[in-house]
């Protein structure tokens, strides 16, 4: 096989980087999702608008290509790739706050949409088809060794696993519900904010979501879990009324301070997966 040019392998991670910025993009026009940020309201946020979702993405997505290239390109254990890896998310993080100036937009994002950038690039390294199966592969190989030492520390801790937790265990909740449920979407045609709300609500029925823990309580989180039920069980956007229930929820949810900003990630992660399987399901070029 024929050896890429530099460039060729630049272009394609800076491909992957817009695809990661066109996904929060997509995530935070998602409109209606109760407690969080959107077009209709500021959810639970007092200092989040959209304006500041929009900042926040244009001025992490250049990070999304370089750690999609240390994947790609850099030789060495998957402990040392993470670490490289790492520093990028963490040179990210930098970012974010002295662009939204204090302003947590999307800390956890860079962590989780960094990884699946790292593991597509060695997927392209390692593999000759990309899947959603060899994504995964790579994806908890890369994480494995260095969030199992951390997650350690947590457990004595007893606090929620968090956007680690959900690393370690290869997203479950979005391979078993975020993914099917956009693909299903798409695949029958549907309005695709509608689907995205959808996939949202799946989400929220068993994700284990820490920025719930952390402004509540484990009542609450279960309580927000046994609402998403509801609402898919009811026929999600298909019910009667959805979006005056969907306003309903949202001053609810702004009630008790209940902002599920960790299911609204792995949405933008769902929505970024399923762009880089491309229509065919085996990856961009
Ligand atoms: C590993 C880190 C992400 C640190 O993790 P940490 O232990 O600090 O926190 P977690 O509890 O794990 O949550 C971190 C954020 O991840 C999102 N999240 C929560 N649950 C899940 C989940 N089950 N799956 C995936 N992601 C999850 C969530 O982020 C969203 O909420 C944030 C906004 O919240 P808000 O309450 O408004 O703001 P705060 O500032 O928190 O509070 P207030 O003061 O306003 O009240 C927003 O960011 C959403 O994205 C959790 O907040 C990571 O920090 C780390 O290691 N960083 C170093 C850099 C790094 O390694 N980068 C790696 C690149 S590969
Ligand atoms: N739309 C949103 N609103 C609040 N927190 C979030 N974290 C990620 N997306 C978010």
């Amino acid at each position: 096989m024929k050896a890429l040019s530099s460039q060729t392998i630049h272009g394609a991670c800076n491909r992957v980087g817009i695809l990661a910025w066109k996904s929060l993009l997509e995530e935070v026009y998602t409109t209606l999702k109760p407690g969080l940020v959107d077009c209709y309201s500021n959810g639970a946020h007092k200092d989040m608008n959209v304006a500041l979702f929009e900042l926040s993405a244009r001025v992490i997505y250049p990070y999304f290509s370089r750690m999609t290239y240390v994947g790609r390109v850099m030789e060495g254990s998957y402990e040392e790739v993470f670490k490289v890896v790492r520093e990028w998310g963490v040179a990210a993080e930098r970012a974010m706050f002295k662009g939204t100036k204090g302003v947590n937009t999307h800390k956890g994002l860079i962590f989780s949409m960094g990884i699946f950038c790292a593991a597509y690039g060695l997927c392209r390294k390692h593999h000759h088809q990309i899947n959603l199966d060899n994504l995964i592969q790579e994806q908890t190989e890369l994480v494995r060794t260095t969030l199992m030492k951390e997650i350690g520390d947590i457990v004595k801790l007893k606090r929620g696993l968090g956007a680690r937790g959900e690393a370690l265990s290869g997203y479950a909740s979005l391979q078993k519900l975020g993914l099917p449920k956009l693909q299903q979407g798409i695949r029958e045609g549907r309005n695709f904010n509608q689907v995205k709300i959808e996939t949202l609500f799946s989400l929220m029925t068993q994700v284990e979501d820490a920025n719930v823990l952390s402004r509540t309580n484990p009542e609450t989180l279960k309580e927000m879990q046994e609402i998403a039920i509801h609402f898919i069980e009811n026929g999600g956007m298909g019910q009667d009324n959805a979006f005056l229930k969907l306003k309903r929820l949202d001053s609810y949810f702004i009630g008790k301070n209940i902002s599920p900003g960790g299911c609204a990630d792995l949405l933008a992660l769902t929505i970024f997966i399923n762009s880089l399987l491309g229509d065919d399901g085996h990856g961009i070029q």
